[in-house]
């Protein structure tokens, strides 16, 4: 009986969005949302400002609710009442502290308002986040990357089996992405903790995530594992030549497609070109066109954010 519901508790979802509405007044917010995050995932929700990433999450903690459609957390329904469901999710949206009180201080008087008892929570979360060498530092002496330990450390005070991240790496230099990953990691692999982080920032939130979903005007618009992002990334082959109508002529008489990028070159827009540039090549001097260069050039994390968003780069 025990093994069976231990089985039930594992292989429910840590978060399942299903069908969410969102309306304020006449504007649709979130249309028609649905996602998934299993336990131990580091989830990445990914969207331009204004996408809706925090209305999603102010609906999964309760503090709004959906106009239609449904949220569980650790197979339970979300419902401000569900104190026992509270107090499995830990919330991040800044990093604040008291400056002149010690990393210890700060995290019992995190502990006192959370309504903990049990004094050793302190310590306990001092180690999950590695804040052993930091605890007797007054706050306001840390570097930022121990700041954000010290912010995780907040939000994971009662142990949480859930922690929901609005936009922590925003604004934060590469050392300070590389903690928050090292800690991200640390936490969902080390203790089982599912982690919903929300950015804007592809590129970071590709260093922290394994799994990214894209939200654009209220919606899903896509989700990809992280070892595979690579995969999904648009591969075009760019060539240019000494003479490039002729060099356009050639490749229109040849079905290949092409836009001129702004840096003076030819990009070929057709989808399996970059597979064979031998062959472009081989044309190209066959028609006495040869190519001063030719080269693969594989999207960039941004471009492809855009491009599965539908905008070009430019455009915000
Ligand atoms: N209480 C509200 N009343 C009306 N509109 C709102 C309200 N809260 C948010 N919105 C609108 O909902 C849309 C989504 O906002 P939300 O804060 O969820 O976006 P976001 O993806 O978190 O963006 P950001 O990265 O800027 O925080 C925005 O157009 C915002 O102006």
């Amino acid at each position: 009986m025990r093994i069976l519901s231990e089985r039930k508790k594992s292989s429910t979802p840590a978060i399942q969005i299903d069908g969410v509405h969102k309306k304020f007044g006449d504007y649709t917010i979130l249309n028609n949302l649905s996602l998934e995050v299993s336990r131990g995932e580091i989830f990445g929700f990914l969207g331009l400002n204004g996408a809706g990433k925090t209305t999603t999450i102010k609906m999964l903690l309760a503090m709004l609710k959906p106009t239609s459609g449904k949220l569980y957390m650790l197979g339970e329904k979300v419902d401000a009442g569900n104190s026992t469901l509270w107090s499995k999710v830990g919330y991040l949206e800044e990093a604040t502290f008291y400056p002149d009180l010690t990393v210890t201080e700060n995290l019992d008087i995190a502990r006192r308002m959370q309504g903990l008892a049990d004094k050793d929570a302190v310590h306990q979360v001092i180690y999950k986040l590695g804040l052993e060498p930091h605890q007797k530092k007054k706050a306001k002496h840390l570097s930022l990357g121990n700041k954000q330990r010290l912010g995780l450390a907040k939000a994971m005070i009662h142990n949480p089996e859930i922690l929901i991240l609005d936009e922590p790496i925003n604004g934060l230099d590469p050392a300070g992405v590389a903690e928050i990953r090292n800690m991200l990691y640390n936490l969902a692999t080390n203790f089982g903790v599912t982690v919903f982080i929300s950015s804007h920032l592809l590129e970071e939130l590709s260093k922290v995530s394994t799994r990214i979903g894209i939200i654009h005007g209220g919606r899903l618009v896509q989700e990809v594992a992280m070892d595979k992002l690579e995969q999904s990334l648009q591969k075009n082959l760019v060539v240019n030549g000494l003479n490039k109508p002729a060099l356009k002529k050639v490749l229109e008489e040849h079905g290949y497609t092409f836009e001129d990028t702004p840096d003076g070159y030819i990009k070929l827009t057709n989808e399996h070109a970059a597979d064979h540039p031998e062959r472009l090549a081989e044309l190209l001097v066959q028609r006495n066109q040869p190519p001063t260069s030719l080269r693969v050039v594989t999207e960039d994390l941004e471009g492809y954010f855009l491009r599965t968003i539908g905008m070009t780069r430019g455009i915000k």
